[in-house]
């Protein structure tokens, strides 16, 4: 069945924005155009979650959003954070990216002791003092709830943790440089289902401090956790609603069709 591209449905959240993108584009190779004209504002301290069929823009339009597809794609359009454009070529990567971090869908933890990598950011931006070293390394590794399970090994390698507790590193990782937003591709897809449970649980509590974009192929988890739910197919947003109201009564046919699971 063939879907209008350009009758889209959009509920913006009320109220202040965390982050907002205008008529955001991506081109690969300068000329597959993978998203088209993205316009969604994200509220802060909500999760929200972006879903769709492969293929369907997600991980572009989130990859975009922190800079990491500046090397492989033309991405045209405004990314507005605290005032700035930070798809603008005046605004600096790195800034970015402390502001907006990410977690990916394979656990990648450097091949470093556990507090290593979390010290990693932090002495890359200059941050020497043991204290403050240490205080931060215990708060992230708590907000990504892996302090009780690792804080008597922290010297040991990040290598020996189960694929769970390595994504739960990873969050910790991501949420030292204290973010504004935190933005998680598929971050349980390569988990068990209690390793998956934990990092609902640990998210949630996040979205109290931050403001979440996840990814997600799992529909159970979208409805679990998120506030907002954004529906993207062949690059472009279709609807986007908050979540309750995405799943029950979605506006568009082609939304039904996709969380009633008759594609993608
Ligand atoms: N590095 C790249 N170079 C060229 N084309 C790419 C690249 N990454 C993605 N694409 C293309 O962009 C489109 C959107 O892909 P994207 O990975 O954003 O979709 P997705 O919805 O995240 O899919 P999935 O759920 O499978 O991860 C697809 O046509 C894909 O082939």
């Amino acid at each position: 069945m063939s879907y209008a591209l350009d009758e889209s449905y959009l509920v913006e959240p009320t109220g202040d924005a965390a982050l907002t993108t205008e008529n955001l584009a991506v081109y690969y190779g300068g000329v597959h155009q993978a998203l088209f004209d993205a316009n969604l504002k994200f509220a802060p301290h909500t999760i929200t979650a972006l879903i769709g069929a492969s293929g369907s823009g997600k991980s572009t339009f989130l990859r975009s959003l922190n800079r990491m597809n500046d090397k492989l794609a033309k991405v045209t359009g405004k990314i507005m954070y605290q005032g700035v454009d930070l798809n603008s070529a005046a605004a600096n990567v790195y800034a970015v990216r402390s502001q907006l971090g990410m977690v990916f869908q394979r656990p990648n933890p450097f091949a470093k002791s556990i507090r290593a990598n979390i010290e990693f950011a932090l002495k890359a931006h200059g941050i020497k003092d043991k204290q403050h070293l240490a205080a931060s390394v215990e708060s992230s590794l708590k907000g990504a709830a892996l302090w009780d399970e690792v804080k008597d090994v922290l010297d040991d390698s990040a290598m020996a943790l189960s694929g769970g507790q390595q994504q739960r590193l990873c969050i910790a990782r991501a949420i030292a440089m204290q973010p504004e937003i935190l933005l998680l591709d598929e971050p349980a897809s390569a988990l068990d289902p209690l390793s998956t449970s934990k990092i609902e649980e640990t998210l949630v509590e996040l979205a109290k401090q931050f403001t979440i974009i996840i990814v997600t192929h799992n529909m159970q988890q979208a409805t679990r956790i998120s506030q907002y739910c954004a529906f993207f197919h062949l690059g472009h947003v279709m609807e986007y609603d908050q979540t309750d109201r995405l799943f029950t009564q979605p506006h568009l046919a082609i939304t039904n069709d996709y969380v009633t699971g008759s594609f993608g």
